[in-house]
């Protein structure tokens, strides 16, 4: 049963097709107002765009297109939407909350809870039954609210960054149960972290501005990145521009590095490298057959034991000693320069 969805809403400037195959878990990444959270919102019927159709299987969720236009009420998609903050029900236990999916399925109260009692298990959160949502932590609620979504056996999962409200003790725990419960199930989810998207996910979605920019299994978009966004995701340089005879033609200056296969001359192509492969210059090194790039310095501040001199769209990584010796300043004009083998080059 694979997913396809598409859909317009412009009072967001939303446009998206995407399509998922059975089983499979789609990371969504993107920058703040991308529309990820609108997409989630459409899937699960709580957003009506302008036009579009969506799908699991034959099932229809929505179909705006003329003549007979299909909009199922939330409750009737068979996805369930687990969001940022758990929003369990204050008033009933664990248990009752996890059991509360089913009971309004029709399933007896007796069963219900017997499979909630599962639920609680597979969320490893048993110990909890009994506790209402204030008597939980964070992490706690975050794995109950999991419970309840999976309870109710949906056909897709909708997950809207569930990591981002817990705390660094909680997110691995809660990392670990995502990873075990989506596996082999049809999930979608909104992240901004690129090791929830390697950790749980087959494929990725990058959005921006309410289009899809990239897409594609979750390695490839990440080691081939077509998108700043994607390539920054990966801690890479990006830059892109048409390919010359000696390498591609930036707005840095000329870049040559190592490609799969052949360019020819005039493509659209991207240069990816590390931030840790470059060193800078306050001159032109002389005779150096090595990539060199012209930049001003943005701005300069610390990462990790380095220190990430950023020229525009450039980042360099140097050590504090270098930065000292050079009296780096922002505004400076300096040469980037690192070696064509540290370069890899295939078409944007
Ligand atoms: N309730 C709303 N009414 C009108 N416009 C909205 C509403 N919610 C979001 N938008 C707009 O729709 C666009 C997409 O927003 P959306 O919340 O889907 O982005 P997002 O990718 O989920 O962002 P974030 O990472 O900040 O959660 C943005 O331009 C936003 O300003």
């Amino acid at each position: 049963m694979s997913f396809h969805f598409e859909a317009t809403l412009a009072s967001r400037d939303f446009d998206v097709s995407l399509h998922c195959e059975p089983g499979e878990t789609l990371a969504v990444l993107g920058p703040n107002g991308a529309g990820k959270s609108t997409l989630l919102a459409i899937i699960a019927g709580l957003l009506r765009p302008d036009a579009g159709k969506a799908s699991i299987g034959e099932r229809v969720l929505f179909d705006l297109g003329a003549p007979a236009r299909t909009w199922l009420p939330p409750h009737s998609r068979e996805t369930a939407l687990l969001a940022q903050e758990p929003l369990l029900f204050p008033h009933l236990s664990a248990l009752e909350n996890v059991a509360f999916g089913q009971r309004s399925q029709g399933v007896r109260a007796a069963a219900a809870r017997s499979s909630a009692r599962d639920w609680l298990a597979a969320t490893e959160t048993e110990e909890f039954a009994s506790r209402r949502p204030d008597q939980l932590s964070g992490g706690q609620a975050q794995r109950v609210a999991l419970a309840r979504a999976l309870a109710t056996s949906p056909e897709l999962l909708l997950l809207d960054e569930p990591m981002a409200a817990l705390d660094i003790h909680s997110a691995p725990m809660m990392r670990r149960l995502l990873k075990r419960e989506l596996a082999h199930r049809f999930a979608i989810i909104i992240t901004h972290d690129v090791l929830d998207a390697l950790m749980l996910a087959d494929k990725v979605a990058i959005l921006e501005g309410g289009r899809i920019i990239e897409f594609g299994p979750t390695l490839e978009v990440l080691n081939r990145p077509r998108s700043r966004f994607a390539a920054g995701l990966s801690g890479l340089n990006l830059i892109t521009g048409p390919t010359r005879d000696e390498g591609i033609d930036t707005d840095y200056g000329l870049i040559a590095g190592t490609s799969e296969s052949p360019l020819p001359p005039g493509t659209l192509a991207a240069a990816t490298f590390s931030p840790a492969d470059i060193s800078i210059y306050l001159d032109p090194p002389h005779g150096s057959p090595r990539n060199m790039l012209t930049a001003s310095i943005t701005e300069i501040e610390p990462h990790g034991d380095a220190i990430r001199v950023r020229a525009g769209q450039l980042a360099a990584d140097i050590t504090v000693a270098a930065l000292a010796d050079l009296a780096l300043e922002p505004g400076m004009r300096v040469f980037f320069v690192l070696k064509a083998t540290a370069v890899r080059i295939y078409p944007a």
